[in-house]
């Protein structure tokens, strides 16, 4: 494997870190990264950012790779190299001529590595990448290996860095990365074709974008008020996320981080074919409801979506059923970009009423008899067993992929999503398990902050299926505790916070509980340390388990 270029091919520009023909070194990632780090200027940041994406001119290819790096990402995914393998390094080369290009060429030829051996073999290859490196790209390396890179907010600054930097209007490059999902394609794509490239990225029956997401209100009043604007009040349904694309006769079922679940959930796929029309897409909530007519919890219908093996029986045992809230596209034609109610009519006139959301309009903000009945709607959406409401603005366009502002939800039981950094092992019953999890929420500054421990709530099956997926993320181990790449969210049901000056933050859950893993989330998704201490305020009992 060549992970080394000649440094004849880079030319003296090239030792010093500016690309020549062999492309950005990884010594001006790290460096780009920490200066973006050590900067709290926003524009400094994209300043810096865009001056090596302008260095990527003459090699396109790269910037792609440039961005993933820069934001902590491998395009690989997880490529099952830990701390022990990275934790006695080779002595570091001299010069700084490891390309990205040959970083990457390097990852995939280890993560393509499979079976008897291949662990060994893996742990060759990094020790010949990491020998091709100079100290500094080792560090940066080890860190973007193990999953430390974290630049949170890099996105939003690469996106506006790469408008500049290819003369495009920056609302077009966010544009198409919401229909594309990637910054790191969209760029490169933009680089090597120009912004006419852009029109491209349009939404197409059959290509899954991301879902628009929601943020969160204290109450409907609040909601309604805050958003200052005629709103529909629709009951939030606690089942699996799907966007449902048909064309013609072919029907494809996405979920929320757009894997194809199709052959899963059949009826979704009956039911769409049922709908009298033929190209369009549908974003909704596939359900389960009981026989005493209240949907089922949806741990149930969790594991139903996530076992491939007996469709035919799974779906016996409990049938689910699409419910859409929203359309991106009809008659083939995208729909994103009107505003909520054209949506709403065109959906109206798509899909029969059954297998539409229930809903009510509050034609104005300001109406206390509206605000009243908004609030008696979510009390009757509670008592029918649903999770609570969403009060989406009727003017707002479908913006793919965001945390809108211009949907909020509102549910009484408040639940955190967490990210899990360590795990300790078990004992009694137990043993042979990695059981009390380690609760962190995101920080300002990409990191996370541990807010408590858990070993509650969670289920035997759980408890082999964490301890099977804890282990392949260890990045150390000390006979009791493992630490893991910070990657795997869950959902915790919590009391309470209260000051324990055992945290980092001053503050710890009190009585969290793990109420289901979130496979369909990452870690960029959790719940921030800010909106923890604004969900609950910290009480000043001292912490039981101390
Ligand atoms: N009427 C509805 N409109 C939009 N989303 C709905 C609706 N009913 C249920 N949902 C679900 O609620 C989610 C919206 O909440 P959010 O975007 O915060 O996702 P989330 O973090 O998974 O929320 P939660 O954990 O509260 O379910 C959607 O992803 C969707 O799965």
């Amino acid at each position: 494997m060549a992970v080394r270029e000649t440094p004849g091919a880079t030319g003296a520009a090239g030792a010093a870190g500016v690309p020549g023909a062999a492309g950005v070194t990884l010594a001006r990632i790290a460096g780009v990264s920490r200066a973006v780090a050590a900067t709290t200027a926003r524009s400094r940041k994209t300043a810096l950012l865009a001056e090596v994406f302008a260095e990527t001119e003459t090699r396109p290819e790269d910037v792609p790779l440039v961005i993933s790096y820069l934001s902590g990402r491998l395009p690989q995914g997880r490529i099952g190299i830990g701390w022990s393998a990275l934790k006695d390094p080779p002595p570091p080369a001299a010069d700084p001529v490891l390309t990205v290009a040959a970083t990457d060429a390097a990852l995939t030829a280890l993560a393509g590595l499979k079976g008897p051996g291949s662990r060994a073999a893996r742990v060759g290859l990094v020790r010949e990448l990491l020998a091709a490196a100079t100290e500094e790209e080792q560090r940066f390396l080890t860190r973007l290996l193990l999953g430390e890179v974290r630049q949170g907010a890099l996105d939003a600054l690469a996106l506006e860095a790469v408008a500049a930097v290819a003369g495009a209007p920056a609302s077009a490059v966010r544009r198409a990365v919401m229909m594309d999902g990637s910054l790191p394609r969209v760029a490169g794509t933009l680089f090597a074709e120009g912004p006419a490239a852009l029109d491209r990225f349009r939404l197409t029956v059959g290509t899954p974008v991301l879902p628009m997401l929601a943020g969160t209100a204290p109450s409907v009043t609040e909601a309604v008020r805050g958003l200052g604007v005629p709103c529909a009040v629709e009951e939030k349904l606690d089942g699996v996320r799907i966007q449902v694309h048909r064309d013609g006769g072919t029907v494809r079922v996405h979920t929320r981080s757009l894997d194809d679940i199709t052959d899963r959930l059949p009826e979704v796929t009956e039911a769409a074919l049922r709908i009298d029309g033929d190209r369009f897409v549908l974003d909704g909530e596939a359900i389960a409801v009981g026989a005493d007519g209240r949907p089922v919890p949806f741990q149930e219908l969790a594991s139903r979506v996530g076992s491939r093996t007996d469709v035919g029986s799974a779906r016996a045992a409990l049938p689910v059923t699409p419910v859409f809230f929203d359309v991106l596209a009809a008659g083939g034609e995208s729909t994103v970009d009107l505003p909520a109610d054209e949506r709403h009519a065109v959906l109206a006139r798509l899909v029969p009423g059954p297998l539409r959301v229930g809903r009510m309009v509050v034609t104005d903000p300001e109406d206390a008899r509206q605000l009243a009945a908004a609030e008696e709607f979510l009390a009757e959406t509670l008592r029918r067993g649903h999770e609570g409401v969403l009060v989406k603005a009727l003017d707002a366009p479908y913006a793919a992929g965001r945390r809108g502002r211009s949907w909020l939800k509102v549910k009484p039981v408040h639940t955190l999503d967490l990210v899990v950094l360590a795990a300790e092992r078990g004992h009694g019953r137990r043993t042979g398990l990695l059981s009390n999890l380690h609760l962190g929420a995101r920080a300002a500054d990409g990191g996370f902050v541990m807010l408590g421990k858990t070993f509650k709530g969670l289920t035997d099956e759980t408890l082999r299926w964490q301890t099977r997926r804890l282990g392949e993320l260890a990045v150390s181990d000390d006979g009791f505790t493992v630490r893991v790449r910070p990657e795997l969210v869950v959902e915790i049901a919590y009391d309470g916070v209260q000051r324990s000056p055992r945290y980092p933050a001053g503050v710890a859950l009190r009585f969290a509980r793990v109420v289901r893993y979130r496979p369909d989330k990452r870690a960029a998704d959790a719940d921030t340390i800010d909106t923890v201490l604004a969900a609950r305020p910290p009480d000043p009992s001292p912490d039981p388990s101390d």
